[in-house]
């Protein structure tokens, strides 16, 4: 056994200060004192509960000797590869996809570095699990999926002490909050408490997609009840026993809430608002957008993703921008914030007013198609831009789809098989190359699948969902539909705004982001059908978007990062965080012995001489 010369050891003690904190590998110097110093203390079976510095068996002899674990764990060494290869192993003898998020939010639990290489190096096939449409199932049985408390539970109780709660979090730099209440959980509906899934598997993408460090991450659920009468009869339930706590005393709650987050972690920090009820995602959208660093990811984040759908459809539809009709079915905080986006965009291309550009834009809700003297209410909101004249009054969504007769159709509607056979061949006969987004998640939630888009248009949709769907082989010809989800933008959007401190996050930052990630379509990715670019590039995607988010930053003054760094996007990547293990053995370890005496000198004549 390898033994510890005690003369060595402050030495030894200072090199692993500094390597920890290359490890580390944050910008700012108090930042990495203050991540070094406390980490390099953690030793013995508390190493191995820390989930941020556990190797498991790729811990090496040395390190498990150095750091007091020798013995607790089995003697072979493996290497950080051929764990992937074990839990790749185990993922595939899961048996269903609950127990495939079970196991990866196991390992997240366990060993993160593992967790996220796992994830990084298997996108495709690992993001339907920790994100959606499983994290919804998971949403839905989190009693039973539950294993390990991960993130932040504020309760309505805790009104008047939020600021308290936060300062339990052991983490003191935090840069980014993803905040649900857990109202409208995907398309689920109140899920309570269980909503956590939520900004879990948010936070997750923060680091798999765009290298934010997980240390730096807060999931939140402000629990303030549940209308949900299962689940307030399920014995696993997790939140409050009580219904949804409404009116002011929730509006002080969440003004308290916002207040807290910047006392504790500071204005820098971002709080992305996540499936909050519709009218309450407006509402905390206006109210705080110019005072806090937030943005609402289901209104700000769905419409960047489905703006850049649009635009890089219109390169193969040959239409320009300004000359379209797009009609959006549902009129929720999605669609409204996909319309606004857009009108923005198309005012800003054809250089005419908003108004003028939300005259191209049409909507059909849960009681049909807008326009002019709907009963009293049912015009409220967000939606009242686009309400029409000289339309016919219909619920029938073919009707209204055969009045406006729209190149563009787009369901954020939340109900599963919206878009029947004869609206999607309506739009076929209607179009050369009719624009179909199914944007509702999960799955089962889509307007339509993407098997019917394709064969109901002789495959000649472009199509994207929310959800992921598999290609579909039509005629001979395999299709492969995109995933608009908001996943292709928040993370570059973060990345961007805690890298480069950025105090807000305006709609102009959404508008950069669309198009970015439209420009990064290539022409051969058009070929294939593709409207989005594939998965495996995500976080090359989310990097161009953040530099791209960063210029901007800088040329409005937005940006509190200074000086500029040269590079901005050589400066991005330098901040992301590294999933590959780093030794935690000092580099003095392996330093022959002479090197570590004095030349020419015998020690016990000095010491005589002393
Ligand atoms: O989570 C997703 O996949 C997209 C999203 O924000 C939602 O549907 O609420
Ligand atoms: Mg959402």
């Amino acid at each position: 056994m390898l033994k510890l010369k005690p003369s060595n050891l402050n030495q030894i003690q200072k090199t692993l200060n500094i390597q920890l904190a290359k490890y580390a590998k944050v910008s700012s110097i108090d930042e990495k004192e203050r991540l070094a110093k406390p980490r390099s203390q953690i030793k013995g079976v508390e190493l191995l509960r820390n989930p941020s510095l556990y190797k498991g068996m790729a811990f090496t002899i040395d390190e498990r000797q150095l750091l007091g674990i020798h013995g607790l764990l089995p003697p072979a060494v493996l290497s950080q590869e051929v764990q992937c290869l074990r839990i790749m192993e185990n993922f595939r003898r899961e048996k269903d996809d609950l127990d495939r998020y079970i196991s990866l939010i196991n390992l997240q639990y366990r060993n993160e570095k593992l967790f996220y290489k796992v994830l990084k190096d298997n996108l495709e096939l690992l993001m339907p699990i920790v994100y959606t449409p499983t994290v919804g199932l998971a949403c839905q049985k989190y009693g039973i999926a539950f294993r390990r408390s991960k993130g932040l539970f504020i309760t309505i109780h805790d009104k008047g002490h939020i600021y308290d709660v936060l300062c339990n979090w052991p983490e003191t730099t935090v840069k980014a909050i993803v905040v649900t209440d857990g109202q409208r959980i995907l398309g689920l509906g109140d899920l309570g408490c269980y909503g956590m899934g939520i900004p879990v598997g948010k936070l997750s993408l923060y680091t798999a997609l765009a290298g934010i460090y997980p240390t730096h991450c807060l999931p939140i659920m402000l629990d303030v009840g549940t209308n949900n009468k299962e689940l307030l009869d399920d014995p696993l339930y997790i939140g409050l026993r009580q219904e949804r706590v409404g009116g002011k005393v929730y509006e002080e709650f969440m003004d308290e809430f916002m207040d807290a987050v910047v006392a504790r972690f500071g204005y820098n920090c971002l709080i992305q608002f996540e499936d909050f009820a519709s009218h309450n995602a407006h509402k905390f959208l206006e109210k705080y957008r110019n005072k806090y660093c937030m943005f609402n990811d289901d209104i700000q984040g769905t419409a960047a993703v489905a703006l850049a759908g649009v635009l890089t459809s219109l390169r193969v539809s040959g239409i320009d921008l300004q000359d379209n009709r797009i009609l959006f079915v549902g009129a929720g905080q999605a669609a409204c914030g996909i319309a606004e986006l857009v009108a923005l965009a198309i005012s800003r291309k054809a250089n005419i007013s908003i108004d003028e550009a939300c005259e191209r834009i049409y909507m059909f809700d849960v009681d049909g198609l807008l326009v002019e003297n709907r009963p009293e209410g049912q015009l409220d909101g967000p939606k009242n831009k686009f309400v029409k004249t000289n339309f016919t009054p219909t619920r029938d969504l073919l009707n209204a789809v055969e009045q406006v007769k729209p190149t563009v159709l787009i369901g954020a509607t939340g109900v599963g098989g919206i878009f029947t056979e004869s609206v999607l061949k309506k739009m076929g006969e209607l179009n050369h190359r009719p624009i179909i987004f199914a944007l509702s998640n999960p799955t089962n939630k889509a307007e339509c699948t993407a098997e019917q888009a394709f064969r109901n248009t002789d495959g000649r949709c472009l199509f994207s969902s929310g959800s992921p769907f598999n290609p579909v082989e039509y005629n001979g010809k395999t299709y492969i539909p995109g995933q608009g989800n908001n996943s292709y933008i928040f993370p570059g959007v973060a990345l961007a705004t805690t890298v480069f401190q950025s105090k807000h996050i305006d709609e102009e930052v959404f508008l950069i982001a669309a198009e970015s990630l439209s420009e990064q379509v290539s022409e051969e990715d058009l070929s294939t059908g593709r409207i989005y670019p594939p998965m495996k590039q995500i976080q090359d995607v989310s990097v161009k978007i953040a530099t791209e988010v960063s210029k901007y930053y800088y040329s409005v003054g937005m940006a509190s990062l200074y000086p500029k760094p040269e590079c901005l996007e050589t400066h991005i990547r330098n901040q992301l965080y590294d999933t590959t293990y780093q030794s935690y053995v000092p580099s003095t370890w392996s330093w022959p012995e002479e090197h570590l005496k004095p030349k020419n000198c015998d020690q016990s004549s000095f010491y005589e001489n002393d």
